[in-house]
């Protein structure tokens, strides 16, 4: 009957806790995918709703029969017992029965630390294993079988090394455990049992009428205390499952304290020393962001925002990654977000999608159906084909926008995977599609999601890094078509063609070279800057922030390329103090990018030969055609622009490469110069001798 009872009762805490853990996760304030980077207790729900929530509630449960029963038994037997030994005994008994409880609580080893750890272990252990089950074809393709094996055998002889002392200090521990419980326990209950017999027994009068009685009495003690020291020896093990309970207790405690702190953005008062609370910088904290942000703008807008990388203490301040931004995107103003590797660019992403808390300023920016951010990593969720393209909408939802399956046909044309649908048994097709499609259809079906939902502004975090450049090229069009407008963060400069303007993250060295003839001295590159005149060489101007409504100055793509690859091995780049690194905002010079294309791309040599490819086809094509004396003549006169166009593109390039080669000699006379001064140290004999 317990047992029927403990079951119905562990199955309806784990229903109960599950929904309600469902609700708070996955609400709209989306604190799960918050909570997967800032929980302190860095446990996922997936961890939690896999085994910890099953766990607790059986744990939960069996507190029915491991404390009710024994505490209604050990209730009875007690008032019974009392009855007929008296307070003298019963006094005894208890007193005999704590003592030795403090004995047995003091020689046990802390289990419950040892379990802990053990867990952990068993954690690290089978992490190994998934991430070697994730990676098998990237071991095999690096030949580090053996590499694998060695460190996921070290993990498992850790664990097993682990589990084999907890079962020999149990084993000790049991034996202790019993022989104090059935052995010792039980004799001291036949000695008290049998205690009224002899005090009555000493009396010479007792005749045999009265020895029967006697005996009477001490069979039922005996059983009475049989019952009792059953009951006790059961309770006893009460703190073993209350240890087991508080493990989990504290875990699904602490978690869903997360999810509410997360969810309300609220955390209950710090427990640190006062010391530590005074150094906290409120500020930069989670606990002390001030959250102002406004979702009803037409753009995107932060004034003074900086981008803080979360502690995940939520009193202690975060890593400021990037100095208070002044920056705003209008609708139709595409924007290129670029930086070195690690400065921040996606840390922008999640601090203006809300996942990341606006710490101060105030961020501005659309309703959230107006908006969609597109992260590196392309999520696919579980479904059809048509769930992948349509997420997070369902059919339904479709048909009620207007949307039928020819025009998601189309979105596939559009972003070259017209194939897919055929390939893959159509639209309804249900299959796990994260290991189905490459990385570049999995990215084109991102972008079919975009040209599914047409929201009016869109994020695009390197989301296009597996594409070709042509069909990048009809994306991006096709985004502008239909009036995106796009925020792109990639540092791929071909891209700057279909952008107006750059926001360059980490460029801590402003340009010490004024920007090339080509662009400051023809028409094409006219200063933008209101308070900046032509004739001003000032570099500190030339690097100044873009204030929100001032207008900005142009810049020439092909020398950020130059000047990010000198930055990116610079160590002050990432300032010692908690500053951030600069930035600035910058009007792209829409005739360089226009005519630049592909051909400063550092990083990819094929797309720039395809593209230059393409173009000569083009042109072909276009000679060969029937076309009048006129357009010939138009044609002709476009050709030789882009004769100028390529001319001012060498005597451009010629010095840019004279800058480069400078900078290495200025770089060799500084190393030269070092070593000449290093030759110059005389050395102690004694660290000679330790260096030998
Ligand atoms: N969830 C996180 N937990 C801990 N550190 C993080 C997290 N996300 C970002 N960071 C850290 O913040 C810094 C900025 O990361 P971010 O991803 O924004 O850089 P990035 O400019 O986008 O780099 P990349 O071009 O390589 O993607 C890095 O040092 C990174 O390690």
């Amino acid at each position: 009957m317990i047992h029927y009872l403990e079951s119905i009762l562990s199955s309806a805490i784990r229903t109960r806790l599950n929904v309600y853990i469902s609700d708070l996760f996955l609400s709209n304030e989306n604190s799960s995918f918050k909570s997967a980077k800032m929980d302190k207790t860095d446990k996922n729900i997936e961890q939690v709703l896999k085994g910890k929530i099953t766990k607790f509630c059986s744990a939960l449960s069996l507190l029915l029969s491991s404390i009710v029963s024994p505490t209604i038994d050990l209730i009875a037997f007690g008032v019974q017992l009392n009855r007929n030994l008296g307070v003298n005994g019963s006094v005894l008994i208890a007193l005999f029965y704590t003592s030795s409880f403090l004995f047995l609580k003091k020689i046990s080893p802390s289990f419950e630390k040892l379990i802990a750890s053990r867990d952990q272990i068993e954690k690290n252990y089978k992490s190994d294993y998934s991430h070697i089950a994730s990676n098998s074809e990237e071991i095999s393709f690096n030949g580090g079988e053996n590499f694998e094996k060695l460190s996921s055998s070290k993990s498992l002889h850790k664990l097993l090394k682990l589990s084999l002392s907890i079962i020999k200090m149990r084993f000790k521990y049991v034996i202790a455990e019993d022989i104090f419980v059935k052995y010792i326990w039980s004799i001291t209950g036949y000695i008290l049992g049998a205690y009224p017999y002899f005090k009555d027994g000493s009396s010479f009068e007792a005749d045999s009428s009265s020895s029967a009685i006697r005996m009477r009495k001490f069979a039922s003690n005996r059983w009475l205390m049989l019952y009792f020291i059953d009951a006790a020896g059961r309770l006893m093990y009460t703190p073993k499952r209350l240890m087991e309970l508080s493990g989990s207790t504290d875990l699904i405690f602490s978690f869903l304290q997360t999810g509410h702190a997360l969810r309300k953005d609220y955390y209950p008062e710090p427990f640190e020393s006062s010391d530590d609370i005074a150094n906290l910088n409120k500020d930069l904290s989670l606990a002390g962001a001030r959250r102002v942000v406004y979702q009803n703008f037409n753009g995107i807008k932060l004034t003074f925002v900086p981008i803080i990388l979360p502690n995940i203490n939520p009193y202690y301040s975060g890593k400021v990654l990037i100095q208070p931004l002044v920056w705003t995107v209008n609708p139709g103003e595409n924007w290129l977000v670029k930086g070195p590797a690690g400065v921040g660019k996606s840390s922008l992403l999640k601090t203006i999608s809300g996942l990341w808390p606006t710490f101060t300023g105030i961020l501005e920016k659309p309703p959230s159906d107006e908006i969609m951010y597109i992260p590196s990593r392309s999520y696919m969720c579980m479904g059809s084909l048509r769930d992948q393209m349509i997420y997070p909408h369902d059919q339904s939802l479709m048909i009620e926008n207007g949307y039928t399956d020819d025009d998601l046909l189309e979105i596939l044309k559009i972003v070259s995977l017209d194939y897919l649908p055929e390939k893959e048994g159509g639209l309804n097709s249900i299959k796990n599609w994260s290991n189905s499609l490459t990385d570049e259809e999995s990215q084109k079906i991102c972008m079919a999601r975009l040209f599914y939902h047409r929201p009016k502004f869109a994020i695009l975090d390197e989301c296009t890094s597996a594409v070709s450049y042509s069909v990048e090229e009809t994306m991006y069009k096709h985004a502008k078509s239909i009036g995106i407008t796009l925020i792109t963060i990639s540092n791929r400069n071909y891209l700057a063609v279909y952008h107006e303007y750059v926001l360059r993250l980490g460029d801590s060295h402003p340009p010490s070279i004024p920007s090339s003839g080509a662009k400051r001295g023809n028409k094409s590159s006219k200063l933008l800057g209101g308070n900046l005149n032509s004739s001003s060489s000032n570099n500190s101007l030339y690097a100044r922030r873009a204030w929100s409504g001032e207008k900005l100055i142009s810049v020439d793509e092909s020398e950020e390329i130059i000047r990010s690859n000198f930055s990116e091995k610079d160590p002050n780049i990432q300032p010692a103090n908690n500053l951030g690194v600069s930035w600035y905002a910058a009007r792209l010079n829409t005739a360089y990018s226009g005519s630049q294309n592909v051909f400063f791309s550092y990083n990819s040599p094929i797309e720039k030969r395809s593209a230059s490819h393409s173009t000569r086809n083009e042109r072909t094509l276009a000679v060969s055609r029937n076309i009048s004396s006129s357009q010939l003549s138009n044609m002709l006169t476009s050709k030789n622009d882009r004769a100028d166009d390529d001319k001012t593109e060498i005597v451009r390039l010629r010095r840019v490469l004279f800058e480069r080669r400078q900078l290495y000699q200025n770089c060799q006379d500084r190393l030269s110069g070092i070593n000449s001064e290093l030759e110059k140290v005389v050395l102690d004999q004694r660290i000679i001798d330790a260096l030998e």
